[in-house]
């Protein structure tokens, strides 16, 4: 069976809504879903997973979670080749030009791991809505199909 590690940040629990959601929906088409906090997470601990996803929320005019500065750090040591990611983020678009920034600066920390983009980013307002979680299903059929 196919297994994924979906690591989340959160304050007011958004991000881990949607972490709950991806990793449901991801059982139901036969994928092992694992949730864990990034604080309390090693990027290397994805070395044992097939799918490596990340649920982050952005703060301070698009700053990364204090909590996963070191995770993200370390994201950019880790070798994940062969792998495939992708990256959600539960953000706020009052915030402009900084709306949900910490989504694009995990995809770019991506990149320098050897894995490759299961599927497009997906960016979320807020809590999901009947129309995110459809876009949350959509990320986990395109991932069930790389495997
Ligand atoms: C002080 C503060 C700064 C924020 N800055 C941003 C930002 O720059 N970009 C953004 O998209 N959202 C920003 N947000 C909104 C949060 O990212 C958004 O509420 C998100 O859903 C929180 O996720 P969580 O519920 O998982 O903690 C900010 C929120 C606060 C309170």
């Amino acid at each position: 069976m196919a297994k994924a590690l979906i690591v989340y940040a959160t304050i007011t629990g958004n991000n881990q809504m949607v972490a709950d959601i991806l990793a449901d929906q991801l059982d139901e088409l036969g994928v092992d879903a694992v949730e864990t906090e990034m604080s309390q997470t090693d990027p290397s601990d994805f070395q044992d997973y097939d799918i490596c996803i990340v649920c982050v929320y952005t703060y301070d005019e698009g700053a990364l979670p204090e909590e996963g500065m070191d995770f993200f750090e370390d994201l950019a040591d880790t070798d994940l080749t062969g792998k495939y990611y992708t990256v959600l983020g539960s953000g706020d678009t009052y915030y402009g030009k900084f709306y949900n920034v910490a989504v694009d600066k995990f995809d770019k920390q991506f990149a320098s791991t050897g894995a490759k983009l299961a599927t497009d980013c997906l960016k979320i307002e807020l809590e999901p809505d009947e129309y995110d979680i459809m876009n949350i299903a959509k990320v986990a059929k395109e991932i069930s199909t790389k495997l």
